[in-house]
């Protein structure tokens, strides 16, 4: 590796990220891993298919669709980078790589962040919209052209003042201890959120992804043993999981015969409970990672299906771009193994403005007030993280 390591021992790992202020920076949070990888100030950017063998990490993004018109979003997304540090901490342990010197970061102030509590105001009234999105979106599943859409919403929200990503990301990692906690800023604009979606994972030849879809809110009314069985007996959530799962299942076994599909359970979040099944095959025909994106992303969990028609339907009737929200990112280690999780709970922020994104799949048996209600418990946890 042409990385140099060191280990250190920082009380917070967020002082890592505050010192390279100014930088662009990544910051990715795996439960599964339990690893936390912080990436400052790029180093380099790597073509399709070029090798990245000597970084011990590469960060990588897509949009959800190939292009962005929005500026909010100018510069956001579709590159695979290398950073300069990297902080690495799993199992207690911190690591730092540097690419030539550590002269950026030998005098890290290491403070834990100050919580910050943002006053804030949502500027967003959307029900009127929402409903005739919702209204279009039904009756292209009703003439049969769709089985299954999954449409969204942009909600602003302005702060009294600049937002603190540093406490965002806190409040989030405490609140949210099974999601994948991330953060990519760049050029003063900040792309965080806290999600539960893993796109694919690749640990050597096993290649594994995981069908998340089909949701009810957790309630304080009815224990949780409860809420499960309602919801892994309910036929509409049964039927929009389905869709997703039969999808991804189809894709791995385009590209390898021998595919294990796992029970459906339930995923519990903070707010929420998701049905979730894993799916897992063998890379087998020397395919990387981002092939392995390509090949899955988007997921009827975040397009539709059939998959080309429901994002027709979503360019034409959405009003907001979607930019990196519901898209893939991911990181690679030096082995070509690594993570690619879906965008989701997540919001674009700069200086005081928060955009937050949040939507749901909408099939034959959904009703318009249910699925804004899910989006706004689904929203919760960026409201929460401020
Ligand atoms: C689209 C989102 O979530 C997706 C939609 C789900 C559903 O409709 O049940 C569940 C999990 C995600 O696949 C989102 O959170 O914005």
């Amino acid at each position: 590796m042409i990385y140099q390591q060191k280990k250190i021992h920082l009380k917070s790992t967020l002082s890592f990220w505050r010192n390279f202020e100014n930088e662009e920076r990544v910051f990715f949070y795996n439960p599964l891993e339990q690893e936390l990888v912080i990436g400052a100030k790029r180093v380099k950017n790597f073509k399709a298919g070029e090798s990245h063998l000597q970084f011990p990490y590469i960060f990588s993004t897509r949009t959800f669709l190939p292009t962005v018109k929005d500026q909010k979003w100018a510069g956001m997304g579709n590159e695979s980078i290398a950073f300069e540090y990297y902080l690495v901490e799993k199992n207690g342990r911190q690591t730092l790589y540097y690419y030539q010197d550590w002269f950026g970061i030998q005098d890290i102030r290491d403070e834990e962040p100050v919580s910050r509590r943002h006053v804030y105001e949502i500027l967003t009234d959307d029900y009127e919209e929402w409903r005739v999105l919702f209204n279009n979106v039904k009756q292209e599943i009703l003439s049969g052209k769709v089985k299954k859409v999954v449409i969204s919403r942009e909600v602003k929200i302005e702060c009294e003042s600049f937002v603190s990503i540093e406490s965002l990301l806190k409040n989030l990692l405490k609140k949210n201890p099974n999601c994948f906690v991330f953060a990519y800023c760049k050029e003063g604009k900040t792309f965080l959120g806290a999600t539960p979606e893993v796109l694919v994972r690749k640990e050597k030849e096993q290649i594994t992804s995981y069908a998340l879809a089909g949701t009810i809110a957790r309630s304080e009314q009815l224990a949780d043993e409860n809420q499960k069985s309602l919801l892994l007996s309910d036929p509409k959530n049964r039927h929009e999981h389905q869709v997703v799962l039969d999808y991804i299942v189809n894709v791995m076994k385009t590209f390898n015969g021998e595919v294990t599909i796992g029970e459906t359970n339930i995923l519990t979040l903070k707010n929420l409970h998701h049905l979730q099944t894993y799916i897992k095959a063998k890379a087998g025909d020397n395919s990387s990672l981002m092939d392995w994106v390509a090949r899955l992303h988007p997921t009827p969990a975040l397009g539709g299906y059939p998959v080309r028609d429901a994002l027709e339907i979503i360019a034409r009737f959405e009003k907001h771009e979607r930019g990196l929200y519901a898209a893939p990112m991911g990181m690679i280690n030096e082995y070509g193994d690594g993570i690619f999780v879906a965008g989701i709970r997540s919001a674009l922020i700069t200086g005081n403005m928060v955009y937050a994104y949040t939507g749901c799949g909408i099939v034959e048996k959904s009703t318009c007030e249910e699925e804004y209600r899910e989006s706004n418990n689904k929203l919760k946890s960026i409201l929460e993280s401020l």
